[in-house]
C-alpha cells in the first residue's frame, strides 16, 4: 500500500506549487517532506488529500487514483488548524469521526482513550476556545487520527507545542507507525525528522532537491563534521587539504570536512601540538543539508 505520486505538478496562474514531482512513499513508514518555506509542501498534502486536483500527474494509494470520496482511509492534521471553538470537544469529535464512517459509540471510546493517553480527559465536555492553544493541537490530532487511518498526513504536528507536548505527540505517532500506518509529516524542524523518519524528501520550488532513504543522503553528502576540543588554537587547521570550513567555538574548533582521509590529516596535525580533549567524527546533520541544498536560494 505505497502512495506514489508521479509527475505531479500543481500551477496557480503564473505560480508553479509543485513541479513534476515524483515520489513514492513506502507504506507503514514514517515519511519527512521538508522544504523552506512556500516549496509546495501544503499544495502536494492537499492534493493527496483530494481537496485540491493536480494541474497535472497522478496520485495513486494502493493501486488506485486518490479522490475525496477515500478521505476516510485517510486522516489529515493541516497546518492551519480547524475547530470550531464554540463547539465542545466531545461533540466535535464524534462529529469528524461520523463524517469518516465511525458509529457514535466507537468514536466516544476511542476519544476517551486518547484524551486518557494525553492526560487531558476534562477536556472532553469543554468547548476548544477554553483550551490552550497546545491543548487544542492536540485535539485536533485526535481528530485526524480517531477513525484509525491507513495514511496519516501531519502538516507541522509538534509547531507550538512546549517540549513534553512534543514528546508525547512523537510517541502517539511513533506507536501508530508500529501499528501500521503509513504517515507523512512536515516539519521545519530537522532533529524531529531525523529522529522519526527513515526516509524524506526535500522540496525547494515545488521541485525534490533531496530525496531517498536518510542513511543515504547522509553518506553521498559528502562531507562530515569533525569536532575537535583543545588547549591550543587551532587556526592553522583550515588551511590543511580537505577541510572545507572551519569554525572556532568556545572549546575548540569544527570543522566540516571532505572524507575520512581529510580527518586523518587532521589527526595527524594535531600530533605534538598539546593535549586534544575530544576528536570527534559525525556524519552531517539533516540541517546541514537542508540549509546547503535550500540555502542558496535564499541568498
Ligand atoms: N490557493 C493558492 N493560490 C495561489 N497560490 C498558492 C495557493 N496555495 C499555495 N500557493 C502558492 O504555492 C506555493 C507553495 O505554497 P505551499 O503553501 O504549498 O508551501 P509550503 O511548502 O507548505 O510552505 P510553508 O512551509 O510556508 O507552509 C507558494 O508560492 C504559494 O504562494
Amino acid at each position: 500500500m505505497t502512495l506514489q505520486l508521479g509527475e505531479v505538478t500543481k500551477r496557480f496562474g503564473s505560480t508553479v506549487a509543485v513541479d513534476d514531482l515524483s515520489l513514492t512513499i513506502p507504506e507503514k513508514e514514517m515519511f519527512g517532506f521538508l522544504g523552506g518555506n512556500g516549496a509546495g509542501k501544503t499544495t502536494t498534502f492537499r492534493m493527496i488529500l483530494g481537496l485540491m486536483t493536480p494541474t497535472k500527474g497522478s496520485i495513486v494509494w494502493n493501486g488506485e487514483t486518490i479522490s475525496y470520496e477515500k478521505s476516510h482511509i485517510i486522516g489529515y492534521l493541516p497546518e492551519e488548524r480547524g475547530l470550531y471553538p464554540k463547539l465542545k470537544v466531545k461533540d466535535q469529535l464524534v462529529y469528524l469521526a461520523r463524517l469518516r464512517g465511525m458509529d457514535k459509540q466507537a468514536a466516544l471510546l476511542e476519544l476517551d482513550s486518547w484524551l486518557e493517553r494525553f492526560h487531558i480527559p476534562e477536556y472532553k465536555e469543554k468547548k476548544v476556545e477554553e483550551l490552550s492553544k497546545g491543548n487544542q493541537q492536540k485535539i485536533q490530532f485526535i481528530s485526524a487520527v480517531i477513525h484509525k487511518p491507513e495514511l496519516l498526513i501531519l502538516d507541522e504536528p509538534f509547531s507550538g507545542l512546549d517540549p513534553v507536548n512534543v514528546e508525547q505527540l512523537k510517541k502517539a505517532v511513533i506507536d501508530l507507525k508500529k501499528a501500521g500506518t503509513t504517515i507523512v509529516f512536515s516539519s521545519h524542524r530537522m532533529e524531529h525528522v531525523e529522529e522519526l523518519c527513515e526516509h524524506l524528501c526535500i522540496l525547494q520550488k515545488g521541485r525534490p532537491v533531496v530525496q531517498g532513504q536518510l542513511k543515504e543522503i547522509k553518506r553521498s553528502f559528502g562531507k562530515k563534521n569533525l569536532r575537535i576540543h583543545a588547549d591550543f588554537d587551532l587556526t592553522y587547521l583550515k588551511e590543511l587539504p580537505g577541510v572545507v570550513t572551519c569554525k572556532s567555538v568556545s572549546e575548540g574548533c569544527e570543522l566540516q570536512i571532505e572524507n575520512e582521509a581529510a580527518a586523518s590529516l587532521v589527526f595527524e596535525a594535531l600530533q605534538g601540538r598539546g593535549f586534544v580533549r575530544l576528536f570527534d567524527l559525525e556524519e552531517p546533520s539533516l540541517n546541514d543539508i537542508f540549509i546547503e541544498k535550500v540555502g542558496a536560494s535564499y541568498e
